[in-house]
Parts: C-alpha cells; structure tokens; sequence
C-alpha cells in the first residue's frame, strides 16, 4: 500500500509556483492576486482563508483577504462582488462557502466572473471542463486528479465509483475522471443518498472517491483487494485531548481499509492540502491570461 501523500505533494507544487513567481519578477511583471471574500465566522472557513492568505504569503502572491459580517446581505455581497470583477489589480478570487441562509449560493457563483474564478464554481468553467475546454477546474478535484497523476495511478479503464455528488466535489470529479486524457479515461459511477444497493457498486470499483463527510463510513470489508481509495471528508469531531478541542476526520476507516488498498490519501494530509495548492495554480493561471490578453 502507498500513501497519496498530499500535504508532501501540495508543498512540492507550491515551491514550484514560487519559482513561476520568481521569474515573472525577475521579468518585470506583476505577481499573482488572489482575493478570498468571508462572510462570518464560522471556524473552519476562517481556517481555510487564514491557510490560503498564509499560502499566497509564502510562494510570493499578493493577497487579499475581505472579511464581512455574518449579517451580511446578498446586495451587499454582490455589490462586493462587482468590485473585485472590475478590479484590475485582482487576478482571481473566491468566495469562501458555506455563506450564511441569507445569501443564495447560485446568485453568488454566477456574479463572479468567469475570468476570475479560479475556484472553478461558475457554470461557465464547469461546463467549459465537462467539455473538455481550458477552463478552471474547482481546486478540490483538480487536486485529486493532481494527486493520481504525480503517484501514476493508472485510471484508464478503471472502474471509478464517486461516493456524493456535491457540486464542489463529487460531480466535477465524476466528469474529470470520465474525461479522456490521464488521468480520466474511466468508467465512472456516480452514487449518492438514493442509490440502491451502494455496497455492491462499491465492492466493484477499482478506484473509490468517497466525499459523503460521514466519518469512518467506508470501511474494509466494502472495498476491493487492492482498491485506490480517495478520502475528500474532512470531518471535525470534538476531542478534548486535542488542543484545538476537534480533531479531524475522514470517510475512510483507515487503519483497516489501508490495509487493503493500493493507494490511499490519509485525512488529515491527503486532500485538503491539495485543494489549496491547486487554488494557487489557478491564480497563477489566472495571471498568466491577463498577462497574455494585455
Ligand atoms: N470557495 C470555496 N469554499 C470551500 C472550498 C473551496 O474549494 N472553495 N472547499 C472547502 C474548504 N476548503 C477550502 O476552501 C479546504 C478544506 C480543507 C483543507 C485542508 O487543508 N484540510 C486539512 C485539515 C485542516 C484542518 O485542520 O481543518 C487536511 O485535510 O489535511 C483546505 C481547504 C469548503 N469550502
């Protein structure tokens, strides 16, 4: 069994935007700006936007972060979204999700010009990806089709089963790996809370993408001899003998599914990493097309 080590291949793919960074410098040109707009406080979100500020920070991007109140309306939101289009200096930005009950998340994904949306959630990049057309990819299944590629996992052929169909996750990731190309080329089943019999479509895949956030849902006995195993769950659980009071947990039961698999991403360090890094090559490419239509 290998460890899908994300966390190791995320810093790898970080240290080699810096140097892109560094030699737009040395040519004169002006560095990635990755804007990242929270609305709130919820604590896991103020940890990913503190994660992608720190990252932008390290590989040299200029960075942004906008931070509105959880009273926050959908016109006020969108009046800030217009700003950050219309703003020359920002070459991509999200808008860190959840977002308040207030706030309609369709509206908001459709403000955000396409041009700028390096997390990839506009229909306009989705459909562009479905396509098979440049487009930015949604960091999180970008990252795992990064991961796949750098270990040289084989997926053509293979038969991928997708446990959820969120639209940050399970049903990008359910295109991409149907796409032709490498990493792609596989069958794919997508399933989700009503598909009948899911432990036997389990059983059968040779690659399982598991993005329920259900902890420790799949366990040994569902999966295959030899199975590659994608764990995108990213679950906090209370713990007081942790320090930060939560620890965090994935889908998988690794202890005894890694015992069975042929590759396997550990949670933490498998995935989650690899979203922010994968956000970054999408601010750079972001970059490097305004650069390019000056
Ligand atoms: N606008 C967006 N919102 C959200 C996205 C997204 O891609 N764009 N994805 C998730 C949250 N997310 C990034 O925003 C994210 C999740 C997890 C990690 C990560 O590194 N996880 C670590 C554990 C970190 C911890 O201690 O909590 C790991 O798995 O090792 C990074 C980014 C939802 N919202």
């Amino acid at each position: 069994m290998e460890i899908l080590d994300g966390k190791k291949v995320s810093n790898d793919i970080k240290d080699e935007i810096a140097v892109e960074v560094q030699k737009m410098k040395e040519r004169g040109e002006k560095v990635p700006h990755l804007a990242a707009v929270l609305v709130g406080n919820d604590g896991a979100s103020l940890t990913y936007v503190g994660s992608k500020v720190r990252a932008c920070e390290r590989i040299g991007f200029e960075s942004t972060l906008v931070k509105m109140p959880d009273t926050t309306s959908e016109i006020e939101l969108l009046a800030k979204i217009k700003e950050l289009n219309e703003d020359d200096n920002i070459d991509g930005f999200i808008v860190q999700l959840p977002l308040p009950p207030q706030i309609d998340e369709q509206k908001i994904l459709l403000a955000v010009h396409p041009d700028k949306d390096v997390d990839g959630f506009h229909p306009m990049n989705f459909g562009r990806m479905a396509l098979e057309m440049p487009a930015f990819i949604s960091a999180t299944p970008f990252g795992i089709l990064e991961l796949l590629e750098r270990y040289n996992v084989e997926t053509k052929g293979k038969h991928t089963v997708v446990i959820g169909r969120s639209h940050i996750v399970g049903r990008p990731i359910s295109i991409l790996m149907g796409r032709k190309g490498s990493p792609g080329n596989s069958t794919v089943t997508l399933t989700h809370s009503h598909t009948q019999n899911i432990e036997q479509i389990i059983a059968q895949a040779d690659i399982v993408i598991s993005a329920l956030g259900v902890p420790n849902f799949l366990k040994a006995e569902m999966v295959k001899e030899n199975a590659v195993v994608i764990d995108v769950g990213i679950t906090r659980v209370s713990d007081e003998s942790n320090p930060k009071g939560y620890r965090i947990v994935g889908d998988v039961d690794f202890e005894n599914v890694s015992k069975k698999a042929s590759f396997i991403t550990p949670v933490p360090g498998g995935v989650g990493p690899m979203t922010i890094a994968m956000l970054l090559k999408n601010t750079l490419l972001a970059r490097e097309r305004h650069q390019n239509n000056k």
